[in-house]
């Protein structure tokens, strides 16, 4: 059994091209006349997520953010902010619980947690609870175990999770337990390793992970790993870089990431990557983008490639040194 340091050394022959990865996601913020600008526009403030957690990830956000750019990002999520005390993926859009994590997160990032208004997104994020313990996306009911998530994930990182009734949303996030040990969307959904993702971490926050059969679930997750070393988000579909992370960061909360081959994974990660024009794609030779970018380098951090110099927490998808700042203990430092 080789040890990580062997695995991760043995991958260190194909480089990740960080410079010209910085230089892309900077780009891309910047290229506000394309399509696929408009088409994202109403996730725009987890697109600057994503970007600016990769930035920090990589270790370059001081070097790529000057003051006047870290200024403009931070006044353009104040704009996302709605009268409910939600935050909206783009201005003048409804304000949905994904996007006030997404909000919560940036502002984590820049170490400006003291421009949240933190009682009326507390406010906001409590009256989404419903009393079978699951949590609505927003005002319109939709319940989906990613909103438990966006929920816990947010409170707690403004250090007030004790708003809401944790226990029961956990019980809630075990009945959408399956048989395979996975998790979906709501009870009898199938499993789908975003979801796992989603449900692992709520129960890790609410310290209920007593919920999750680890021996079964970590099999699932394994097993989602194919030949040429990607992981897929289901039995039987193709590789994706994200799923490098859904997939790695619940396996990393159970303490299994030794379950799949990490060298495989992270030469597919690097196959996927455009070394001149920057960016990481789903797959190798697809279009680079800023969600599969940060994925790619999220999942190669979580199995400590030496060229991501931020160790990433598995649970709140932030660099550990932001937790500190946050005085919030790293799931490695458990
Ligand atoms: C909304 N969304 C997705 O559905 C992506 C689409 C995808 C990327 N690669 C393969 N499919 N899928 C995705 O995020 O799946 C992971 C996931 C599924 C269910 C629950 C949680 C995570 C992506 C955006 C995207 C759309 C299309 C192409 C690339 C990125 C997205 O915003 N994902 C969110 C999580 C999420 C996932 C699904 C949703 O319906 C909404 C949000 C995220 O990662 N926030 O930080
Ligand atoms: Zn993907």
């Amino acid at each position: 059994m080789s040890s990580l340091a062997d695995e991760v050394t043995t991958i260190a022959f194909e480089s990740l091209a960080v410079d010209a990865h910085a230089s892309f996601i900077v780009n891309a913020s910047a290229s506000e006349d394309t399509l696929e600008h408009a088409f994202t526009e109403h996730l725009r403030l987890s697109g600057i997520y994503w970007g600016v957690c990769a930035l920090a990830t990589m270790g370059n956000l001081r070097k790529t953010m000057d003051a006047d750019k870290r200024e403009e990002i931070l006044s353009y999520v104040a704009s996302c902010r709605c009268e409910s005390g939600a935050y909206s993926g783009g201005a003048g859009h409804d304000g949905h619980v994904l996007y006030t994590l997404s909000a919560v997160q940036i502002y984590a990032l820049f170490d400006a947690m003291d421009r949240i208004d933190r009682d009326s997104v507390v406010n906001y994020v409590k009256g989404l609870q419903l009393a079978d313990g699951s949590f609505q996306g927003d005002e319109w009911g939709e319940v989906d175990t990613r909103f438990t998530y966006c929920a816990l994930s947010t409170l707690r990182l403004l250090d007030r999770l004790h708003e809401v009734d944790v226990e029961a949303a956990c019980a809630y996030i075990n009945k959408c337990k399956n048989f395979d040990g996975g998790f979906g969307a709501t009870p009898g959904g199938e499993s789908h390793a975003g979801q796992v993702f989603t449900c692992v971490g709520a129960l890790a926050i609410g310290n209920r992970l007593d919920y999750v059969d680890g021996d079964l679930l970590g099999w699932w997750l394994a097993e989602r790993q194919v030949k040429v070393g990607g992981l897929n988000g289901r039995p039987e579909k193709l590789p994706d870089v994200c799923y490098s992370w859904w997939v790695l960061s619940a396996l990393s909360i159970l303490g299994k990431t030794h379950w799949i081959d990490r060298g495989a994974l992270a030469r597919f990660i690097l196959r996927c990557q455009d070394e001149t024009s920057g960016g990481i794609s789903d797959r190798p030779d697809d279009e680079p983008d800023v969600y599969h970018t940060f994925f790619g380098i999220a999942g190669l951090s979580l199995m400590g490639h030496p060229a991501v110099v931020e160790p990433i927490d598995p649970v709140f998808a932030l660099p550990n040194s932001v937790l500190k700042q946050l005085g919030i203990e790293p799931w490695s430092a458990r």
